[in-house]
């Protein structure tokens, strides 16, 4: 997360940390967010080596005691998802974990909203994620947020915006000194509606010049367009 600041811990209790083993230590890859208390959603182009979920944490390199560590027992990706081509979207994967989590207040299910839920421009919403402080710049210890708020698809698939490169499935939000950055990757993008906060996004892409560039939203996997999917996979596993 590029600008933003350090979240109040365990404020965005569904936020997970998905990391991989090298050698006996762990490293975070990417965030995702637990939809059910044996699910996290996350990006499909995080999900290409064995993983442990972690829940429930803030800061990363510290073991606080909040923790729940969960191994990755099936990953299920969407069936459209081409890593060559991050532009036609389909950026979601599933992960059922080994274990159910146990939910308590630094572990909670994150939102989804209702299917096909398409939000207005400047809708408020935070990305959070451990993700690399600025372009180039190494991961944060704890966990950030940044406001970003929604950038309508007419305007971000404009010509001096993203143009060709969004689609409808995708939310676009920011496009100023604030945004997601590499690392922030499969994390939610938490929009508020009527007061309540619901996971509208999965963080996807950012400008391959640099993360907070001007008129390059971070772009976000649209959740609203995926419900079917999701239910499909949750319910029939
Ligand atoms: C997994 C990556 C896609 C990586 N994702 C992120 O950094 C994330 F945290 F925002 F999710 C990224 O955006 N990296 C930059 C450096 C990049 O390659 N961006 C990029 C954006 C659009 C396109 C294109 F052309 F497909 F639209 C290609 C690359």
């Amino acid at each position: 997360v590029v600008g933003g600041e350090v979240a109040k811990p365990h404020s965005w209790p569904w936020q997970i940390s998905l990391q991989f083993q090298s050698g006996n230590s762990y490293h975070h890859t990417c965030g995702g967010t637990l939809v059910r208390r044996g699910w996290v959603m996350t990006a499909a182009h995080c999900v290409d080596r064995t993983y442990r979920v972690v829940l429930g944490d803030h800061n990363i390199s510290q073991h606080e005691g909040k923790e729940q560590y969960i191994s990755v027992s099936r990953v299920y990706i969407h069936p459209n998802w081409n890593s060559n081509m991050i532009s036609n979207g389909y950026d979601i994967a599933l992960l059922r974990l080994s274990a159910d989590a146990t939910l308590n207040s630094y572990i909670q299910l994150g939102s989804l909203p209702p299917s096909g839920q398409v939000l207005p421009h400047n809708n408020p919403c935070y990305i959070t994620g451990w993700g690399r402080t600025q372009t180039g710049g190494s991961l944060s210890s704890n966990l950030k947020q940044a406001y970003l708020p929604v950038v309508d698809y007419k305007t971000c698939s404009s010509s001096s915006w993203w143009g060709g490169s969004v689609r409808t499935t995708m939310v676009c939000a920011g496009g100023g000194s604030l945004s997601g950055c590499q690392g922030d990757s499969g994390g939610p993008l938490n929009c508020q509606v009527n007061g309540k906060y619901y996971v509208h996004g999965v963080t996807s892409f950012v400008s391959a010049q640099g993360c907070n560039v001007q008129r390059k939203p971070t772009v976000f996997t649209r959740v609203s367009a995926y419900i079917g999917w999701l239910e499909n996979v949750c319910i029939s596993e």
